[in-house]
């Protein structure tokens, strides 16, 4: 199994510190999202995992490996970082048997993963004449040349139509259900939500998370259980006694911060109240990512020497 590791990785760029001093470790058979706000340094530890830029300190390694020591690193590592990196007086097709060429891989892969991302039919058109939803299906196609067991992919829903994010989405899962290890960066919170199960969360250089998706959201968001009743007043009533607030919405539904709706069940049984619908209003990865990078930001501003440590946030 190959997993990315990245141990007390810093880079600087003058006097600017890209990345601070990271350690994390992405795991096989998990889609990770990689999040943070613009500048956190998201692309520069994808590069510097892939030996397109040098560690000021620390090392990132493929299964254990540096991405330079690596033989025919396509069929190690895929990336998408920059889809427009792309030579565009070249065919889709010719772009992709380069590269099949430098890395051992068989021809015939080619046409497979032209096909897999939905390009076969502009194959041969330059790449110049690409819209940037097919530039982004072409890095895709270049990504998954090597059949690689690690995949990194910077923001690859970008420029891709409705049915084009759905496509990104069920291949990134279909990858980490093969056992790959795949890591997605991502500024679209609903569509991360609906991929990913772990995630790595940077602010300024610096580590802030690094948990499964489930456990980030329930630690940083406050349930609620919403419910309909055929004596909804006898329930709020019931709900009062123990503490808890219903609340009527417009639709007839009644909302309850700060309880879980196994909770109201279970006092709506006790007290043989008919309850017609239940259920939990789970928080959004919006919402506990917005709480996060709000704490992190007052944190900063009452400590201007740096963001604070995982354990503080
Ligand atoms: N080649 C470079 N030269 C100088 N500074 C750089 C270079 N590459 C990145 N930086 C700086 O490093 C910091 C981190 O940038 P990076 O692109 O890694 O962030 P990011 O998390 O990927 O952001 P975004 O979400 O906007 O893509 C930023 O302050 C950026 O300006």
């Amino acid at each position: 199994m190959t997993s990315i590791d990245v141990h007390e990785l810093t880079k600087e760029y003058g006097t600017v510190r890209a990345v601070d001093g990271l350690t994390f470790q992405v795991r096989p058979g998990h889609v990770t999202g990689f999040l943070g706000p613009n500048g956190a340094g998201k692309s520069t530890t994808m590069r510097l995992v892939l030996g397109l830029d040098r560690p000021t300190s620390g090392t990132a390694t493929v299964g254990g490996r540096r991405f330079a020591d690596l033989d025919e690193p396509l069929r190690h590592v895929g990336a998408l970082l920059d889809a427009q990196a792309a030579h565009g007086a070249r065919t889709a097709r010719d772009h992709l048997r380069v590269l099949a060429a430098g890395n051992r891989i068989r021809p015939a892969r080619v046409d497979e993963v032209l096909e897999e991302t939905g390009i076969a039919a502009v194959a041969r058109k330059r790449i110049k004449t690409f819209s940037l939803g097919m530039r982004q299906r072409l890095g895709i196609a270049a990504a998954l040349l090597g059949d690689p067991p690690v995949l990194m992919l910077d923001e690859p829903a970008n420029g891709l139509d409705p049915e084009g994010i759905i496509w990104i989405r069920e291949l990134t899962r279909r990858l980490a259900k093969e056992g790959r290890t795949v890591l997605v960066s991502s500024h679209l919170m609903t569509e991360t939500a609906a991929t990913a199960d772990h995630l790595v969360i940077l602010g300024r250089g610096r580590l802030l998370a690094d948990l499964p998706m489930e456990e980030f959201i329930t630690s940083r968001t406050t349930p609620r259980a919403r419910f309909r009743s055929a004596e909804p007043e006898r329930l709020r009533e019931v709900l009062d006694r123990a503490g808890h607030v219903a609340v009527r919405g417009e639709d007839g539904r009644w909302s309850v911060d700060g309880v879980l709706a196994e909770d109201i069940g279970r006092l709506a049984a006790r007290e043989g109240v008919p309850v017609v619908e239940l259920g939990d209003d789970r928080g959004s990865l919006e919402q506990a990512y917005l709480d996060l990078t709000t704490s992190e930001a007052e944190f900063a501003a009452r400590n201007p020497l740096g963001p604070p440590s995982p354990q503080e946030v």
